[in-house]
């Protein structure tokens, strides 16, 4: 493994049952400014391991290291999106990100707070709802707001959990093309799961694609990275030109194979 990787996942393994752990001997590397998509069906584990890179939960094995050190608990040095925004209902979308700015940077001023915080919603095109609270937003208006917190911390890393997945494909798509804009502005590092092969393909460098554990008659084998995906398409690559690149239908259909008859034991 590279030694100037940025994120080292090293033999990592989670078993909630001992004789039956959910993975293991997953190893991968993400460079500094690298977007890298999993891909598995449901089940194989692209939570747990998203949960291992942002502190919430253990391993069973293994080691994690972020820029050198080990990563043992949560941290504001990462930033993570779920699918549900999470955001807390009884405060503006203001002051939801001003919690988390303050939080990062307690010295700063009232006015440097704010100054920051609508950077960032401007950033997801939502100054206009910046004193609503979340009740008066439309789903893919607060997944914006996560997404401009979990962007306004600054973190080294962005974790990011299926973050689209409950949105309207028209939704979705501006959203996509919305973060990518501002991930190739801001060189951030980013791992994300994804169920949508598409979505992996506009946005990711390199896709891991997962598979789930099996029992096999010899025993039972845990899931694992079977397969590390180049993205060979150039980086200039949109949303709408997608399909029409040279080496687009290749990707998705090695992909879409790979879910059809190898991601899971038959
Ligand atoms: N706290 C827990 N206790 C016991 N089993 C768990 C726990 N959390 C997850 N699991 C199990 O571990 C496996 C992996 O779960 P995980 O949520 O990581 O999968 P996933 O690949 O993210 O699935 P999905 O795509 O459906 O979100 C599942 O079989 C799940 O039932």
């Amino acid at each position: 493994m590279s030694s100037e990787a940025f994120l080292q996942v090293q033999g990592l393994a989670k078993a909630f049952q001992p004789a039956r752990p959910v993975f293991a001997e997953v190893s991968f590397a993400l460079a500094k400014g690298e977007f890298v998509c999993i891909i598995g069906h449901s089940g194989c584990g692209k939570t747990t391991i998203l949960n291992v890179l942002a502190g919430l939960d253990a391993a069973s094995g293994g080691h994690v290291f972020m820029d050198g050190r080990a990563i043992d608990g949560p941290g504001l040095e990462r930033g993570v999106v779920f699918q549900g925004h999470a955001l807390m209902p009884w405060l503006t979308v203001r002051q939801n990100i001003a919690f988390a700015v303050r939080s990062r940077w307690p010295q700063w001023g009232r006015t440097e707070v704010d100054a920051h915080v609508k950077k960032f919603v401007a950033l997801v095109g939502l100054l206009p709802a910046i004193d609503k609270k979340p009740n008066e937003l439309s789903g893919g208006m607060k997944q914006r707001v996560g997404i401009a917190r979990a962007f306004a911390i600054q973190p080294k890393m962005l974790l990011l959990d299926e973050p689209f997945g409950a949105l309207d494909a028209l939704t979705r798509g501006s959203i996509q093309d919305e973060l990518l804009a501002i991930v190739r502005q801001t060189q951030q590092t980013v791992f994300m799961i994804t169920h949508d092969v598409d979505e992996a393909i506009l946005l990711a460098d390199r896709i891991l694609l997962m598979r789930n554990g099996a029992d096999l008659p010899a025993g039972w084998r845990p899931g694992d990275i079977a397969e590390v995906v180049a993205n060979p398409l150039p980086r200039t690559r949109t949303r709408a030109g997608l399909h029409h690149l040279p080496g687009y239908y290749d990707l998705r259909n090695h992909i879409v194979d790979f879910l059809v008859t190898r991601a899971h034991a038959h």
